[in-house]
């Protein structure tokens, strides 16, 4: 008999016995005698101590202890091996349905950015087609695809230098077909935004604390909303600071998210922003909190008193927290395209970013941005967002976008 039958039989045969356990009670199949009044069904870790009339319970949804110590001295070899492996089957199960929740999640991801990332991918996918439909590669090939890399708002450095890849993929391969510039395009492409793929690890501080700048309407108010669903998913506790003073819709936008999903929002009446980064901060050591998500007024780079006054805020946060801000997040909307470099330049002047959040890929054809900002430099991009919902901002990877840009 092969290992393989071995194992099925063994299996079988706890199979049918863990199913006796579950619908019959625990005295009859240990052989021991029933009991006059009933007793609580037995759980795994407790493994049978003795009879019991109760049909033990659906499996339990998290990971389960092997039994310890050993279970009860009037427990035979039989039954301990029994309650070993039925916790060990438990455990499994669980684990791969863990496992395939993470997948269905990750493929759900994969779709929302593909669709999310329409628009870029109609214009620039049909030009690339186009381009890539057949022929030889020559110099023709070469201006037009540097005439598409510019309108789907690369820029020119990083059109310039994706270019330069592409030549030299091509010249190493010996491409000849201007089919297989598809290949080297994409190669070049996810080689020259892959430095942005650096996830937001939020450990070695607490309260961590995130602010987070941008200009107006670029979406912060509800990436702030979103991430702090995301951190809470990741089993950590948030408070929301109300830093945006300026726009009083944005602390009522933040504090009915705040109600709903049960997280404290710190506001005030009026007040500056950096009063109430500090509360919120003091607020959070107070209560043990995980991370602190600090929204900020919108302001145009050019409003220098406004660049000076956010400037203000990570000072004070730095006077609630001498470690703060731990991380400083730029917000910018895909729809500005090129004009993203500048306020990349201007904020990290101001603040020191750290990171950026790229929104409303959804509602443009300039994905290309992404290409621009890597190639001036190479702030990680945190997350990116495809839309207004609650799961529509994940972390940026660089193969998934370029996979969803260029089929
Ligand atoms: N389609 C789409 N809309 C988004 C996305 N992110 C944010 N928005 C929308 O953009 C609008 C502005 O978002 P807010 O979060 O209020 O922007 P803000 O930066 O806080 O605005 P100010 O406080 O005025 O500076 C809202 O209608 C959001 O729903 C996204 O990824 N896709």
């Amino acid at each position: 008999m092969s290992d393989n039958q071995n194992t099925q039989n063994t299996s079988a045969g706890w199979g049918s016995k863990l199913w006796k356990a579950l619908n019959t009670d625990i005295g009859e199949l240990v052989g021991g005698e029933k009991p006059a009044t009933p007793q609580p069904a037995p759980t795994p870790d407790t493994a049978p101590a003795g009879p019991a009339t109760t049909p033990v319970a659906a499996p339990v949804a998290a990971p389960v202890a092997v039994p310890s110590p050993a279970p009860a001295a009037s427990t035979s070899t039989e039954d301990k091996s029994f309650w070993q492996k039925t916790v060990e089957v438990l455990n499994t199960d669980v684990t791969v349905l863990a496992k395939d929740v993470a997948q269905a999640s990750r493929e759900v991801w994969q779709y929302k950015l593909k669709a999310g990332l329409a628009k870029t991918r109609d214009k620039l996918g049909k030009e690339l087609a186009a381009l890539f439909g057949g022929g030889q590669i020559d110099e023709d090939l070469y201006e037009e695809l540097e005439t598409v890399l510019l309108t789907a708002d690369m820029g020119v450095d990083a059109t310039v230098h994706l270019l330069k890849d592409v030549r030299q993929r091509v010249s190493l391969a010996g491409l000849k077909d201007a089919s297989e510039l598809r290949g080297a395009l994409k190669g070049a492409l996810t080689d020259l935004i892959a430095p942005l793929e650096k996830p937001l690890q939020v450990e070695g501080h607490k309260p961590y604390i995130i602010m987070v700048a941008g200009v107006n309407g670029a979406g912060k108010t509800t990436s702030i909303g979103k991430l702090a669903k995301y951190f809470q998913g990741q089993g950590k506790s948030v408070l929301l600071a109300a830093g945006d003073t300026f726009r009083a819709a944005a602390r009522e936008q933040l504090m009915a998210w705040g109600e709903r999903n049960n997280v404290t929002v710190i506001a005030q009446d009026g007040g500056d922003s950096a009063a109430v980064c500090f509360d919120a901060i003091n607020a959070a050591k107070a209560r043990g909190i995980d991370i602190v998500l600090a929204d900020t007024a919108g302001r145009l780079p050019t409003q220098l008193h406004l660049m000076d006054e956010i400037a203000k805020v990570k000072r004070v946060i730095a006077k609630a927290d001498p470690s703060g801000p731990h991380e400083i997040l730029l917000v910018l909307d895909a729809n500005t395209g090129q004009n993203a470099l500048q306020q990349v330049k201007a904020f990290d002047d101001a603040l020191g970013l750290t990171g950026l959040v790229l929104t409303k890929l959804d509602g443009t054809a300039k994905g290309g941005v992404i290409a621009g900002i890597a190639k001036q430099k190479a702030i990680p991009l945190r997350f990116i967002g495809v839309g207004e919902g609650i799961d529509d901002l994940r972390p940026f990877e660089a193969k998934d976008y370029v996979d969803a840009l260029i089929e």
